[in-house]
C-alpha cells in the first residue's frame, strides 16, 4: 500500500505499548491452555448430538481460561462516534467523494450510510479506490509480508489473512490505515444492547432495540454457552460449534508459530496475540470483507473496502461492481432513496442462518430465507443400490443438504427430484434409464407440478409433512413463544438475533408442513378419482 506499507515493512513492529507484559509463569500457563485448545480443536469433526455440544464445552473452557489470562494484553476499545470525523478527512484526503452520504446510527443495525440529497435508482453513490482498500495485496506489502511466504494457511485463506493484516495494522500508531481502524466496531466486554423499548409490535421492537446498540459483534464466536443452547433443534448450532473450533485451531496454529517461526519476530502482535483480538479481527473481517479482483484482474480475492462497508444490508440486488479501468469499487442505488432515508445495499443472497454466522444479524424480512434439512437413503432400504443410481443420474447424492425456502413455494427441484426416488417402489425405478435420463426426464423430475403417479405423489408430501413436523418438535418453544420472548425487556442482541432466527426457521417449516399437507391432500383426492376413473372405465370395458 503505496510508501506508508513499504514504511511498515521496513519499519515494523512499534507495537502500541498500551499493553503489560505477562509473568514468566503466565506465559506458560497461557502456551499450556493454547496447546490443549489446538489439541482438542484438532479431532476430526464429531457427529451432530451430544459429542459435539460436549466438545463445545472443551472448546468454549479453554478458550475462555486463554481470554481470561490475556485480558491485560488487548487492545483498549476506542470510542468510534469520536473518529469519524477524523476518517471522512482521512477519505477526502485520499480522494474519496463523500458528499452524497453521512454516516449516522440507525437503530437496530448501528452504523450506516445516509442519503444527504434524494437519489435515484442506479444512481453512484461512493467510489472507493483501491489505494484505501485493507486487501491481500496491501497484506503481502505489509509487515506480515515474509510469513506470508513461509505458510500456507495465509496463503490458502484469504480472509485469515486479512484478518492478520487487520490486527498488525492496529497495533502500529503510524499505520496508514488507523483513521479507518479507529471507527470499526470494538469490543466493550461488559456491554449488552438493553431493550429500552417494551411493549411494541415485534416489527417495531426489532427496529427500536438498539437505540443504545453496544459496540460488539454478534458473530457466534461472541455467543455463550447458554445462548448457543438456545439454538436447540436449529441446524446452525452445528455451525455455530464449528466456527468457534475452527477459529480456535486457527489462534493456536498462529500463538504457536508466533513463538517459533523467526520470519514472526518483528511482528506487532508477537507477544500480544491475544484470543480477543483475534476473534475480533476475524469477526471484522466476516462481516466488512467483499470480494474484489486482484489488481491484474486475472482473479478475485477479498479486501476491506473503508466506507463502502459501513452500508447496512437489506433486500435487493447486487449494486457494487468493480471498475478496472479507474481502479475503484462503485456502488450504486439500489432503488430510490430521498434525503434523510438510510441507504443500505445488498449483502447477497444469504439466508438469516447464513447472515447470522457469517454476517452476525438477522434480517427477519429477508426474501431469501431459507433452512437446511438432511435426507438421505437408509443404508437399511433394499433398494438403496437403485435408488443410489437413479439419484446419482439426476446429479444428486444419495444423502445430502436440502434447502426449505420462505415464499409460496418451499421445495425447489432438488428437493422434489430426491423425494420422489425416496418414495419409489421397484417397478417405478425400473422404469428410467439411468444411462440414458433427457434433460426432459430431469426436468419433469423436479417439477412440483408433474407427479410421477398419485401414489408416489402422496407418499411424498406425507414424508416430508411428517419430517418437517418432526423438526419442528426439536425446537424447545414454538415460532409464538419465540415471539413473546422478543418482547422481553433487556434481550442481548446476540439472544434477540438466536431468537429471530428460530423463530424464522420455525415459520419455514411450518408454512412447508402446511404446502406438504395441501400437496397430499390434492394427490390423495387425484388418487381416489383416477381409481374411480379407472374402475369405470373396466366396468364400460366389461
Ligand atoms: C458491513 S457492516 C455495516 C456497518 C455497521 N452497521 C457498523 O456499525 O459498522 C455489517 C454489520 O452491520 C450490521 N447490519 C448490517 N445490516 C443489518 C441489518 N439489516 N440488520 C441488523 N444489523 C445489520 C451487522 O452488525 C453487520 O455485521
Amino acid at each position: 500500500m503505496g510508501k506508508k506499507s513499504k514504511k511498515n515493512k521496513e519499519k515494523p513492529a512499534a507495537a502500541s505499548p498500551e499493553h503489560k507484559e505477562l509473568s514468566k509463569g503466565e506465559k506458560k500457563e497461557v502456551l499450556d491452555t493454547v496447546n490443549q485448545l489446538l489439541e482438542v480443536c484438532s479431532n476430526p469433526v464429531n457427529a451432530a448430538g451430544p459429542k459435539e455440544l460436549e466438545e463445545y464445552m472443551k472448546i468454549k473452557a479453554l478458550v475462555e481460561k486463554v481470554i481470561d489470562l490475556q485480558s491485560g494484553l488487548c487492545t483498549p476499545a476506542v470510542d468510534r462516534e469520536k473518529n469519524f470525523p477524523g476518517f471522512i478527512e482521512w477519505l477526502l484526503s485520499n480522494g474519496v467523494e463523500t458528499s452524497v452520504v453521512d454516516i449516522k446510527n440507525f437503530p437496530g443495525c448501528g452504523y450506516g450510510l445516509q442519503a444527504t440529497k434524494d437519489l435515484k435508482e442506479a444512481d453512484p453513490f461512493l467510489t472507493i479506490p483501491r489505494k484505501v482498500m485493507m486487501t491481500t495485496q496491501t497484506a503481502r506489502d505489509s509487515v506480515l509480508g515474509p510469513l506470508i511466504g513461509q505458510d500456507k494457511m495465509l496463503q490458502a485463506m484469504p480472509s485469515i489473512l486479512l484478518a492478520l493484516h487487520l490486527l498488525c495494522e492496529k497495533k502500529i500508531p503510524e499505520s496508514f490505515w488507523k483513521p479507518y481502524i479507529d471507527i470499526l466496531l470494538h469490543i466493550f466486554h461488559s456491554a449488552e444492547t438493553v431493550l429500552l423499548m417494551v411493549n411494541y409490535s415485534y416489527k417495531t421492537l426489532y427496529h427500536e432495540h438498539t437505540l443504545i446498540m453496544s459496540d460488539s459483534y454478534c458473530t457466534p464466536l461472541y455467543f455463550t454457552e447458554d445462548e448457543i443452547k438456545l439454538l436447540k433443534g436449529s441446524p446452525v448450532q452445528s455451525d455455530c460449534y464449528n466456527q468457534l473450533k475452527n477459529i480456535a485451531r486457527q489462534y493456536a496454529y498462529f500463538y504457536r508459530l508466533f513463538q517459533n517461526l523467526p520470519a514472526t519476530s518483528k511482528l506487532p502482535i508477537k507477544d500480544c496475540f491475544t484470543f480477543e483480538d483475534y476473534r475480533w479481527a476475524v469477526s471484522t473481517v466476516m462481516t466488512r470483507q467483499n470480494q474484489i479482483p486482484t489488481p491484474d484482474g486475472s482473479k478475485i480475492t477479498f479486501g476491506l473496502i473503508p466506507m463502502w462497508d459501513m452500508c447496512n444490508h437489506c433486500n435487493g440486488t447486487i449494486t457494487t461492481d468493480y471498475n478496472m479501468e479507474s481502479d475503484c469499487s462503485d456502488c450504486f442505488a439500489l432503488k430510490e432513496f430521498k434525503q434523510g432515508e438510510q441507504i443500505s445495499i445488498f449483502y447477497g443472497a444469504r439466508s438469516n442462518a447464513e447472515l447470522l454466522v457469517h454476517n452476525g444479524f438477522v434480517y427477519p424480512e429477508n426474501d431469501m430465507d431459507r433452512t437446511a434439512i438432511k435426507l438421505g437413503i437408509s443404508k437399511s432400504d433394499n433398494l438403496i443400490d437403485k435408488k443410489t443410481k437413479l439419484l446419482t443420474a439426476l446429479g444428486l447424492a444419495p444423502s445430502r443438504m436440502f434447502f426449505i425456502y420462505s415464499g409460496e413455494i418451499p421445495v425447489d427441484p432438488h428437493l422434489v427430484s430426491f423425494l420422489r426416488v425416496f418414495n419409489m417402489t421397484e417397478d417405478e425405478i425400473s422404469c428410467y434409464d439411468c444411462e440414458n435420463m433427457s434433460e426432459e426426464d430431469l426436468e419433469k423430475m423436479g417439477d412440483v407440478n408433474t407427479p410421477i403417479n398419485g401414489e408416489n405423489e402422496e407418499k411424498l408430501w406425507k414424508f416430508l409433512e411428517t419430517r418437517l413436523a418432526l423438526l419442528l418438535r426439536a425446537y424447545d418453544t414454538t415460532a409464538e413463544e419465540d415471539e413473546n420472548l422478543l418482547k422481553e425487556a433487556g434481550i442481548t442482541d446476540n439472544k434477540l438475533f438466536i431468537i429471530q432466527l428460530r423463530r424464522c426457521e420455525k415459520l419455514i417449516l411450518q408454512h412447508a408442513v402446511q404446502f406438504a399437507t395441501e400437496k397430499k391432500s390434492g394427490s390423495v383426492q387425484n388418487s381416489k378419482d383416477n381409481k374411480q376413473t379407472d374402475s369405470k372405465e373396466k366396468d364400460v370395458e366389461s
